[in-house]
């Protein structure tokens, strides 16, 4: 193993996580949802308490498991959460009441979030997770533009398309795309971008100030 995969291992080992957040991670897996790793999960946690996120919106709820870590440290925060699998959201539903976290607190929406997106509220959220397909990432980063207000964060977990896009022979159109993005987002005036190796790759977007 060289030097940089035991970093990236020891980042990935390094979190401490809830009793909730374990048991989500455990049940994601038995039903064959990826959740987002551990250096992602405390990443995420991190971000939602540095830009004192009370409104948090997530694409691809899964069983929860990023859910548990952007309301870890802001228990006073909201989320809107969207997932298309009903079988998820069930699960996702008991996750979060088996750590303790009101309904109030959350808005859990089944449905596609091609449809959810464009229906929410403009410059309302503090943090936007995007963690669904990968297919229509670049639509769902321009709607969460939208949604997220100036300061806010855009979270792209898999950013690195497992190895794809720094791969130059991986020519796909789903890496194509991601590499697109990357390329735009690096040279925007109204974008500061972070790729961090954490997890397959976490892009963070801030939307500066207009
Ligand atoms: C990688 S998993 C999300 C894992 C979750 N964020 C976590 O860490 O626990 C992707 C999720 O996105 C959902 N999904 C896929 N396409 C979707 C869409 N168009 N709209 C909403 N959810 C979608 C899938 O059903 C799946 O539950």
């Amino acid at each position: 193993m060289s030097r940089l995969e035991r970093n990236w291992q020891y980042a990935e080992q390094y979190p401490s996580e809830t009793e909730a957040q374990t048991r989500a991670r455990r049940l994601s897996l038995e039903l064959g949802v990826e959740p987002v790793s551990r250096a992602v999960a405390a990443q995420l946690s991190g971000l939602a308490v540095v830009g004192r996120a009370r409104a948090i919106c997530e694409v691809g709820t899964g069983v929860g498991v990023s859910g548990l870590a952007l309301l870890r440290y802001v228990r006073e925060a909201t989320l809107t959460s969207i997932e298309v699998e009903p079988e998820h959201l069930r699960e996702a539903r008991s996750v979060f009441a088996g750590a303790g976290i009101p309904a109030s607190q959350l808005r859990l929406i089944e449905g596609n979030a091609q449809h959810v997106l464009p229906r929410l509220n403009l410059g309302a959220y503090d943090l936007v997770l995007l963690d669904a397909e990968p297919e229509h990432l670049l639509e769902y980063v321009e709607y969460a533009l939208t949604i997220v207000r100036p300061g806010g964060s855009i979270v792209v977990p898999n950013a690195f398309a497992r190895g794809r896009v720094s791969d130059p022979a991986a020519r796909d159109a789903a890496t194509q795309s991601l590499r697109d993005l990357l390329a735009t987002v690096s040279d925007s005036p109204a974008i500061a971008p972070v790729l961090s190796p954490a997890g397959d790759g976490l892009l963070t977007l801030t939307r500066l100030d207009a």
